[in-house]
């Protein structure tokens, strides 16, 4: 019988399969980092159970530590130093390979993961962040789960899951001009709601999607979550294999050509069946921003703030008027012009060479308007090192960025690290809700070719303009 890409994964994990419709799947790999990892960490070694298999377990210091330069164990977190400290403890304990404040190789989990080859078409990981799901661009199945599950996973490489219902997302047509993966995602999310997704596991699929670099496919990946669904992923291709060839934990050798063989057989069969298909047609995507605090708010960067449709429920009505105070915005106001406090480029959504490059493209020779706090943030020091050789950093700062160490930095205010009170952000992050970056900031996602170009206008503009 014909089966999707997923069911193939799922079947080859599948260790039994549970009364309820659940099953015990088994769990590859687990990745975890200094804010959830450590408390699973130091909850098994409490209990006296060790984690089964530490050779697979990697663990990053990337959501609170600081991501100033020469920032040490520093943390803008209160009691932020004693999870640095307890995850170091506990992985050293567990022998556990981390990738700790120091280490050239530190950075966001779902950067340094691909980008070292730990993530592989086919295999499962789990991490304790909802984010995980970045990394089915290379063709895994890979999701996020919660701190108690993730001790599950470290003690018997097992996890009971419910199995997820499948959708394929066929993206038709080419791309045009100045669009990106970023738009995509934000584009499919704004037409099916950020609900739309929940309870499947989506399969990318599409000339646009095979289009794309890995990179973008981690983009694209990255917020299947934002859309509610279990996780995203791409079939593995050339592309993928090519992207791994080499990487530090890939395969060598003879075991190399073995990992080939069974990744060209991870692909959906012709005639398997999905439970629900979604086709959307590039033509009509631009460069998107959102205006609201739910992904979902996104429009075209040169439409305008939308008016609350005549179908809205009293619910749906609420959330856009309370959307719109937030915001500090009312419906029909033009965004292309809106002038920005802040601009961010980082997060494991959009921090990886490709996206620095295509921002150094938008600044160079270009300088930050006056009055906007530009930051950027590159995804793991790997990428920053890299950025570096070729002389990114010296755009970024010559056009009036900051320029600083790997993180989650200003992605996520509870890392310790914010913009000021009710700025507002252009943003490449991936969460736009009400605080994200700081005490009642307005974030407003887009890509980083986006950002930029807000940047230096010093207020929301058309990336079209500055290519
Ligand atoms: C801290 C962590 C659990 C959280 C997540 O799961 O996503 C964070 O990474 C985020 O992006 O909000
Ligand atoms: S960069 Fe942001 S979204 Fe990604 S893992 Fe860190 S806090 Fe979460």
């Amino acid at each position: 019988m014909d089966r999707t890409l997923f069911e193939k994964i799922w079947q080859h994990h599948l260790v039994e399969k549970l009364d309820d419709g659940a099953a015990l799947i088994y769990i590859d790999r687990v990745f975890l980092h200094e804010r959830t990892g450590s408390i699973a960490l130091k909850s098994l070694a409490a209990d006296q159970r060790p984690v089964v298999s530490p050779e697979h377990v990697f663990c990053t210091m990337d959501h609170i530590v600081d991501t100033l330069v020469g920032r040490g164990d520093n943390t803008q977190v209160p009691s932020g130093k004693n999870f640095i400290l307890a995850t170091r403890e506990a992985c050293i304990d567990a022998k556990i390979k981390l990738f700790d404040v120091t280490d050239p190789q530190q950075g966001i989990v779902h950067v340094v993961s691909p980008e070292l080859g730990i993530v592989q078409p086919g295999a499962t990981l789990v991490c304790p962040d909802s984010h995980t799901c970045s990394q089915g661009a290379l063709g895994a199945l890979a999701w996020g789960i919660g701190s108690s599950e993730a001790e599950h996973a470290l003690a018997t490489k097992t996890l009971r899951v419910s199995k997820p219902k499948t959708m394929k997302v066929n993206f038709n047509g080419e791309l045009g001009f100045g669009v990106s993966a970023k738009d995509m995602i934000l584009y499919l999310i704004a037409a099916y709601g950020a609900a739309g997704g929940a309870g499947y596991v989506i399969e990318f699929c599409g000339e646009a999607v095979t289009g794309l670099d890995i990179e973008a496919r981690l983009t694209l990946c990255n917020m299947a979550v934002e859309f509610s669904a279990f996780t995203g992923l791409v079939a593995p291709d050339d592309k993928a294999i090519e992207y791994l060839k080499g990487r530090e934990y890939a395969p060598k050798g003879a075991l190399w050509t073995q990992a080939v063989t069974f990744w060209q057989s991870l692909f959906t069969d012709e005639h398997a069946q999905f439970d629900k298909v979604i086709d959307i047609d590039c033509a009509g995507i631009g460069p998107t921003i959102t205006w609201g605090n739910s992904p979902q708010h996104a429009c075209a960067v040169d439409a305008s703030v939308p008016h609350i449709d005549k179908n809205a429920t009293e619910n749906q009505r609420k959330a856009m008027q309370r959307a719109y105070e937030y915001m500090g915005l009312s419906p029909g106001t033009p965004l292309k012009g809106l002038p920005i406090g802040a601009a961010f480029i980082g997060s494991c959504t959009n921090s990886r060479l490709s996206d620095l490059r295509l921002a150094a493209k938008v600044l160079t020779g270009r300088k930050v308007a006056p009055g906007v706090n530009a930051i950027c943030v590159p995804g793991s020091t790997t990428v920053k090192r890299q950025a570096e050789a070729e002389g990114l950093d010296k755009i970024f700062i010559d056009a009036g960025f900051e320029w600083r160490e790997a993180g989650c930095s200003m992605c996520f205010f509870a890392g310790g690290e914010s913009f000021a009170y009710r700025q507002r952000v252009v943003t490449s992050t991936n969460r736009n809700f009400e605080s994200r970056q700081g005490p009642e900031t307005r974030s407003h996602l887009a890509s980083p070719a986006t950002v930029a170009a807000c940047a230096i206008a010093g207020c929301i503009a058309d990336v079209r303009e500055y290519l």
